[in-house]
């Protein structure tokens, strides 16, 4: 196995203005001659000048009659005049051509017809009255839009208008994207068939040609190449050919068939191979015959920002635009964010205002989680030479929805749960101004957020073995002073999952003390094992009988996944994640998962509109029908201090 190991890494930068200058973008392409009728959104490739003013005659402005001004001089109320028409007056109507000698047009309505042949006016006209001169608008030869400017709506009409109907734009580069990778399968298997493991659905070349054509560029997608050296130099060979750049996807790292950078090197010439950012370190950005070629990274994140970095910024000038820097505004990280130094963390973030406070609060980090660019709501980048942003430090952060959106956002953090989705979808059904934006860092972690106004809202369920009750006595912990209600959301079930067939014929927690059963638990702390713990002292059993139980795992999903495997027989987690999985579902016990609320965000309008909709039918119907959910208490405020 020969490994090929890359790196000799460059930051963003010096990556972008290498392969950037290595392109002259105004001549890149020839420009291309089309029809005005087909130009909306293409780019000027030169300035563009009017061959016909407009309008090209003087032209009636009102529908009335044309005269010229000076016969009309002097008429007033007490000394009106009489026009001869044919002679002196010509009926016009608007846009219509000014008879020769006349310079006016008198509207209808001040106009007394006489008899057939003569009309009365009481009032005069000035020269040029009610009339488009020549060239009002635009006049031959002037220029109707300068180079390297995007043709909108407008400027079509005004085009057309100049007479102009043809003109040369900015060619629109062709993308050649080549999807790499033995593990990769098409949309034609998938929809042929299930997705064997080990499989991966080739899901990057649509995004990237997604992304290709929203900034105007021409993406083309190749069939998925396997991962053999002579194939992939044969399918650049001939996208060199076809494309005006190549994007190869995946293949850029150490990996024994990672042969994207040879490839490369062997038709052209590798610039940069490894950048200090993350995700997108293994880019690799090179020229083959003239022609920019880019290596993506694989994982989804990391194709998805090495495309942004640096094909879009070269793309966008090609086409002749000039790619404006995204806003930023100052946020606050919820929490700490440590960062690797030597390398540029890209951090997608959701945004929320609570108070004055612009929150940001991390998504996953992985490259392979492309969900979180899905949700994110901005980019916080930390900086190569930085070990990470400590929590409530205002850093920028580029945005990625409009600002406005940000004043519409509710947050709520704490444990999730799947009905806060429902939540979300219902708001936005009712309130499409409004958005739910829900960060996941369990109970304890909301009740957290709101001790230090970093949330509007938090999501909790945390049972109190003490006194055989939720919420309260932690609320009164750790937020004694904040005024706030506690209003209940659901109530879910919790349930041993088993494999679908049971072979052990688990029916409750007795069972799981019996030889040979072997049981997967959460960590301590969390809201299950305290549950769990709970349910166990009630029902006598002692903790050390039930083997497993000092197997910890940190998420529902987890837990699921081991009784899948057949590495537990059960394991205690909410219905979701049984079903996700196929797992049987055995219901032992109800949890109360309720929003905490304090006083400032209960008397917000836009948490009075998402409390409408809990409250509502709609909301309580859709819960019940996803199963495990309770809702006699939904809306209800549980508690107030
Ligand atoms: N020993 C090292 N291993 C890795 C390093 C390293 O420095 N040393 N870097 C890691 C980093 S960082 C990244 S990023 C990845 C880049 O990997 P490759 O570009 O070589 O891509 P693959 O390994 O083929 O794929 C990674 C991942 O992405 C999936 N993939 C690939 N193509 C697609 C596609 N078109 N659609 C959807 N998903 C795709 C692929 O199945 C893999 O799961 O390398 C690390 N390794
Ligand atoms: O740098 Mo890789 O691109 O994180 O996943």
């Amino acid at each position: 196995m020969k490994r090929h190991i890359y790196l000799k890494m460059k930051t963003v930068e010096e990556a972008r203005q290498l392969f950037r200058s290595r392109f002259d973008p105004d001549t890149f392409l020839p420009p291309e001659e089309i029809l005005t009728s087909a130009a909306l959104g293409r780019v000027t490739a030169v300035p563009v000048f009017a061959r016909l003013s407009s309008p090209h005659y003087h032209s009636a402005a009102m529908d009335g009659y044309a005269v010229a001004a000076e016969v009309t001089f002097g008429a007033s109320q007490d000394r009106p005049k009489l026009l001869e028409l044919g002679r002196q007056a010509f009926p016009v109507n608007t846009g219509n051509p000014l008879p020769s000698g006349t310079n006016a047009v008198i509207m209808v309505e001040n106009v007394h017809p006489r008899d057939e042949a003569t009309i009365q006016i009481e009032a005069g006209a000035y020269p040029w009255q009610h009339v488009r001169k020549v060239g009002e608008d635009l006049v031959a030869h002037e220029m109707v839009l300068p180079e390297k400017t995007e043709v909108t709506p407008y400027a079509l009409a005004a085009l057309l208008a100049a007479g102009v109907t043809r003109l040369l734009v900015r060619r629109r580069p062709r993308v050649v994207i080549i999807p790499t990778g033995d593990e990769l399968i098409s949309v034609a298997e998938i929809e042929a068939g299930e997705v064997p493991p080990g499989r991966v659905i080739e899901f990057n070349s649509l995004m990237l040609a997604a992304l290709t054509e929203q900034l105007g560029a021409l993406p083309e997608v190749r069939p998925i190449v396997p991962d053999r050296r002579q194939e992939i130099r044969a399918a650049l060979a001939e996208a060199v050919q076809q494309g005006d750049m190549v994007i190869i996807n995946a293949g850029s790292s150490a990996g024994t068939e990672d042969y994207t950078a040879q490839v490369i090197a062997e038709l052209g010439e590798v610039l940069v191979h490894g950048v200090t950012m993350m995700p997108g370190k293994p880019t690799i950005l090179g020229v083959v015959q003239g022609k920019p070629v880019m290596g993506n990274p694989g994982y989804p994140v990391s194709a998805a920002l090495s495309f942004d970095q640096f094909a879009a910024p070269l793309l966008s000038d090609i086409l002749g635009r000039h790619l404006p820097p995204r806003p930023t505004v100052a946020a606050q990280p919820a929490q700490k964010i440590p960062s690797k130094a030597g390398l540029e963390e890209f951090i997608r973030v959701t945004l929320g205002k609570v108070g004055e406070r612009i929150m940001a609060t991390p998504l996953p980090r992985g490259a392979g989680t492309i969900t979180s660019l899905v949700r994110a709501d901005g980019l916080i980048r930390i900086p190569a030479a930085s070990e990470g942003v400590e929590a409530e430090k205002s850093v920028l952060t580029e945005l990625l929805l409009s600002p406005e959106l940000l004043e519409q956002t509710l947050v709520v953090i704490g444990s999730h749960d799947n009905t806060l989705d429902v939540l979300a979808t219902l708001l936005r059904r009712h309130h499409p101004d409004l958005r739910l934006s829900s960060a996941h860092v369990g109970s304890t972690g909301g009740l957290l957020a709101l001790q230090n106004h970093r949330a509007h809202l938090g999501g909790c369920h945390l049972f109190d073995p003490e006194t055989g009750s939720y919420n309260v006595p932690y609320i009164k912990r750790l937020l004694p002073e904040l005024p706030l209600k506690l209003i209940n959301l659901v109530h879910r079930a919790q349930g041993l999952m088993v494999l679908p067939d049971n072979p052990k014929r688990i029916q409750g927690f007795q069972d799981l003390i019996r030889p040979g059963v072997q049981f997967s638990n959460r960590q301590r702390g969390s809201g299950t094992r305290i549950l769990l713990d709970y349910q166990l002292a009630q029902l006598g059993i002692k903790p050390q009988a039930i083997q497993g139980y000092q197997q910890e795992e940190y998420t529902h999903m987890a837990v699921a996944v081991n009784v899948l495997s057949g590495a537990a027989d059960a394991g205690l987690g909410i219905m979701a994640a049984a079903r996700a999985l196929g797992l049987k579902f055995i219901p032992v016990v109800t949890e109360r998962y309720d929003l905490v609320v304090p006083e400032t965000t209960f008397a917000d309008g836009r948490f009075q509109k998402l409390w409408a909709i809990i409250c509502s039918e709609e909301f309580k119907t859709t819960v019940a029908a996803m199963g495990g959910y309770d809702t006699r208490d939904t809306g209800a405020v549980m508690y107030e201090q």
